[in-house]
């Protein structure tokens, strides 16, 4: 079987899909998965095109370099074991960050990763992961080709307004601008809209990307008009650990007067907060949607009131609001986090069907709702793919 191998490597995971090749370009991946725990006790878990499940811990040594490496090493050999007859032909990787140059999905030579690596201080939770794949990659199959694909392409259409920072030209001129993130999500969800919510794919919709990391952005005619993320992907929703939009003057309080400096800002604003610093308890919203902790209430309702203010936002740089799609781990599971949102964003003209929201049902807006309501399950690694494909023209 020939094969492309999509890559999306985190922090301590590392999720993987093949896609067949031949006769053309599967749909649907033969087999996905993903090394979880990186970093501690590494576990790969897969789910081949039979539904079968596996599972197995990953040997490995060493720090946290050493084991990404190991990691896909024990994938290749898993993957090879368990399929005697592939062969993989490319491969394709999510890189969240593409800076002002990488605007669509890109072949990887040495040139390119090293303009990539300079853009890893502005996505320190992914870029280095992302990129320590394809050097591993390199190192384990010399010889097939690889692709990135953006998280930050897909909102290059955004007008100038949205992108710009109130702050001196020279630094706008020096890259210091709002980007956007989750991109290959977005492009995923802006293609399936149309056999989703029909003509409305055209209007001002609002997809809420609702994952680990969490953005939301506006769209107009299928095209990214404006997103809560910006410059990092720490700006905008409140996240798992992340703080989203936080007034910079607490920045300057806390190294004033608290004596933190950037290391332990950069902590507080990406590891400790979220939902797991306003719980105390978890980053994971299921755990949360468990739990009975008033702690963890005040945590949900947090999340979906910056969603609902978001939302009106979003809405604004629209011009106005005929859909909303949820989509992510959390945009795609958590119903009470769908309704809690909706209520919230009544006055929009937002109204959800109580049943058809807790069935997860793909259209879940009530019969009177103004605004269509959408869920779409995500799919990134089948957009690496498809892109992979496209620019080695397999
Ligand atoms: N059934 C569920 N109910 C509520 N939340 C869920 C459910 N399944 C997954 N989630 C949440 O989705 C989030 C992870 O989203 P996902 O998009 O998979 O993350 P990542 O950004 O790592 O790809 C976690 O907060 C998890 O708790
Ligand atoms: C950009 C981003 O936040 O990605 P993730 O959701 O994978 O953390
Ligand atoms: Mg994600």
């Amino acid at each position: 079987m020939k094969a492309i191998l999509v890559l999306n490597a985190g922090s301590s995971s590392l999720k993987f899909a093949l896609f067949p090749t031949e006769p053309q370009l599967a749909e649907k991946p033969a087999l996905s998965g993903q090394v979880e725990g990186i970093g501690a006790n590494p576990e790969l878990t897969a789910r081949d095109a039979n539904g079968e499940r596996h599972h197995e811990p990953v040997t490995t040594s060493g720090g946290q370099s050493e084991q990404h490496r190991d990691a896909l090493t024990h994938l290749f050999r898993w993957l090879a074991a368990h399929n005697p007859d592939l062969e993989i032909v490319a491969a394709g990787h999510r890189i969240v960050h593409g800076g002002i140059r990488f605007s669509a999905p890109t072949r990887l030579d040495g040139v390119t990763m090293r303009r990539l690596e300079r853009l890893i201080p502005l996505a320190p939770l992914h870029q280095p992961h992302n990129l320590r794949a394809v050097h591993a990659v390199s190192a384990l199959l010399p010889e097939i080709p690889q692709v990135g694909c953006f998280d930050t392409a897909f909102h290059r259409t955004q007008p100038a307004v949205a992108q710009t920072f109130a702050i001196p030209r020279e630094l706008t001129a020096a890259g210091v601008k709002r980007y956007g993130f989750h991109g290959l999500s977005y492009d995923y969800v802006a293609r399936k809209l149309p056999e989703v919510i029909g003509e409305r794919a055209s209007g001002a919709v609002v997809i809420a990307h609702l994952g680990n990391g969490a953005s939301m952005t506006a769209l107009r005619d299928g095209k990214s008009v404006a997103s809560t993320m910006g410059f990092t992907a720490v700006e905008g929703l409140m996240m798992g650990t992340r703080t989203g939009s936080l007034d910079p003057g607490v920045l300057l309080y806390l190294m004033e007067q608290k004596g933190m400096d950037l290391k332990a800002l950069t902590r507080l604003l990406y590891k400790e907060s979220g939902l797991l610093g306003v719980s105390g308890i978890s980053q994971d919203m299921r755990t949360l949607l468990n739990s009975e902790a008033p702690e963890a209430k005040e945590a949900v309702d947090l999340f979906c009131y910056r969603i609902a203010r978001e939302l009106g936002s979003l809405a604004a740089a629209a011009g106005g609001l005929d859909a909303l799609v949820f989509t992510g781990g959390i945009g795609e599971h958590a119903a009470p986090v769908r309704e809690k949102a909706a209520a919230l964003s009544a006055w929009l003209g937002v109204e959800i069907d109580p049943q058809a929201n807790a069935a997860h049902a793909s259209r879940i807006e009530s019969a009177g709702s103004r605004v269509a309501v959408a869920v779409i399950p995500t799919n990134e690694e089948g957009m690496i793919a498809r892109y992979t494909a496209e620019v080695l023209e397999l």
